[in-house]
């Protein structure tokens, strides 16, 4: 066997250093042992002995391997390395060991030594606990991360809700996330679409890829071209250089088309032969470039009807519609109020266990409210709440008929409501900016009460554009 030598000026330990050691190891250790350069036994203790169920006699001079099998002390001897500390199986016993070589005067390994530091690992249960939580939180920290780098926050248990309803889009889209099929997202506002979007993502198998969403009413109809398909250096001025769109963005990965039902007429025919051909044009270039991308659309309008009217193409709908999934109005599952809100007011406090409950009479309040803004609404209004209860253990009926926007509930549900300020209107000690912000928040509730949900129509109440509507919704989530 080879031997090994210990780098000039590092001095190892020689046998003669072992020796004055071994009283110590003799004691403090639950077994001791040493081998020499052809790791056979030299020298063996008695609690080493009685461990293994031997007698000295009987294994002086024979391969350790064949008394211990699992021991890694012909490593030690063959590297000249020490190991200083691991878990070796004996007999379905654990014990945590040591080894080290030791060394002639030329610093050439002539053996080494081992010893048992525990033969029972109940002491270190503590530490093995910290270890094993400090690995998990590692691991938590780690997906976290990945999520984060490839655009996604959400999976599929942060679609809170177990009635029939929540169930069935649960299991819809966990049968999409094993597929490549495209998939559209029906339903209101605020229900959910771009939390299971990025959840079918995040379990398909492109989830270590990127997901890029899109909101198509957001963005001015005169961009969105150049959006979605990037601009080529010198396609108009001040496009100095190639900029990517959110489909080059995509490639490998997902985009999701929230809103596609926004989508103007001549965009749909771009964005249908992107998805046959798999390739797309920047804006101002002649080449194609070929795109590897699974669109998830969404849509709070009824893009069957959209079809029958001629403002959405149908061949479009067909490719887009391969698996539907109807999210359900919150309306519609009232069954999942409770869970809901304990979801999100740990949320909204940082943690499970923390902050403020619901009470019984404040969650029968909001189960008579409408919802027309569904999840989103039901956020605010309990973020409101917590805001007024700061330091309250739990959210009662009083102070959520405060928050809930008064449209919604019949007259009269408000308790305490004669000493409230009108919704929309500050109350005492607010600044300036917050009585402004819930202002306008309450004034675009309204609007989308008004108007079942539908932010078209909520934009024209309001007088603002669709997209201004959108960056105050997204402000506002
Ligand atoms: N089932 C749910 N469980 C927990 N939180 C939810 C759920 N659905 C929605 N939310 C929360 O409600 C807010 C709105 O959700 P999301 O943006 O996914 O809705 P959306 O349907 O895409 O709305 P929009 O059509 O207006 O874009 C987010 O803060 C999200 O975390």
């Amino acid at each position: 066997m080879p031997h090994s030598y210990r780098p000039t000026g590092i001095p190892g330990l020689t046998r003669e250093m072992i020796d004055a050691l071994m009283a110590m190891f003799e004691k403090a250790s639950a077994g001791a042992i040493a081998v020499d350069r052809e790791s056979r036994i030299t020298w063996i203790n008695d609690s080493y002995c009685r461990l293994l169920g031997v007698r000295e006699v009987d294994v002086i001079g024979r391969p350790v391997r064949r008394i211990i099998p699992h021991t890694r002390m012909p490593e030690v001897v063959a590297s000249g390395d020490p190991l200083l500390l691991d878990i070796m199986e004996h007999d379905g016993q654990q014990l945590v060991v040591t080894r080290l070589p030791y060394f002639d005067e030329g610093g050439v390994v002539t053996g080494a030594i081992a010893c048992i530091l525990y033969d029972d690992l109940q002491p270190l249960t503590p530490l093995v606990a910290r270890y094993r939580r400090l690995h998990q939180d590692l691991q938590a920290a780690r997906k976290a991360l990945a999520r984060h780098a490839r655009g996604t926050r959400y999976s599929l248990s942060d679609f809170i809700g177990a009635s029939p309803a929540a169930l069935e889009v649960k299991r819809k889209a966990r049968l999409a996330a094993g597929r490549e099929m495209p998939v559209l997202l029906q339903g209101e506002t605020g229900t959910g679409k771009e939390v299971l979007a990025q959840a079918v993502h995040a379990a398909s198998t492109r989830a270590e890829r990127p997901f890029v969403a899109v909101n198509v009413a957001a963005i001015p109809e005169n961009l969105l071209e150049a959006e979605f398909f990037g601009v080529a250096a010198g396609a108009y001025t001040g496009a100095g250089k190639n900029r990517d769109g959110r489909f080059q963005l995509a490639h490998g990965g997902t985009l999701f088309l929230d809103e596609v039902g926004d989508m103007p007429l001549p965009l749909q025919a771009k964005l249908l032969r992107a998805l046959q051909e798999g390739e797309v044009e920047s804006l101002g270039s002649n080449q194609v470039q070929a795109v590897d991308v699974r669109v998830i659309a969404a849509t709070s309008r009824d893009l069957g009807q959209m079809t029958s009217d001629g403002t959405f193409r149908s061949d479009l709908y067909y490719r887009l519609n391969v698996m539907e999934i109807a999210v359900p109005p919150l309306r519609d599952r009232l069954a999942d109020l409770g869970i809901l809100c304990e979801s999100l007011l740990a949320d909204l406090s940082d943690g499970p266990g923390l902050g403020a409950e619901i009470t019984d009479e404040a969650l029968a309040l909001l189960a008579r409210h409408h919802w027309p803004g569904n999840i989103r609404e039901l956020r605010n209004v309990l973020e409101r709440a917590l805001t007024l209860n700061e330091n309250a253990e739990s959210l009662d009926h009083e102070v959520l008929a405060q928050v809930l926007p008064d449209l919604e509930l019949p007259a009269g549900t408000a308790p305490g409501a004669a000493d409230d300020p009108e919704p929309g209107v500050p109350g005492r000690g607010q600044t300036l900016a917050a009585a402004v912000a819930s202002a306008e928040r309450a004034a675009i509730e309204s609007a989308l009460a008004a108007s079942r949900g539908n932010r078209s129509q909520a934009a024209r109440l309001l007088g603002i554009s669709r997209s201004v509507l959108y960056q105050k919704l997204d402000r506002l989530s």
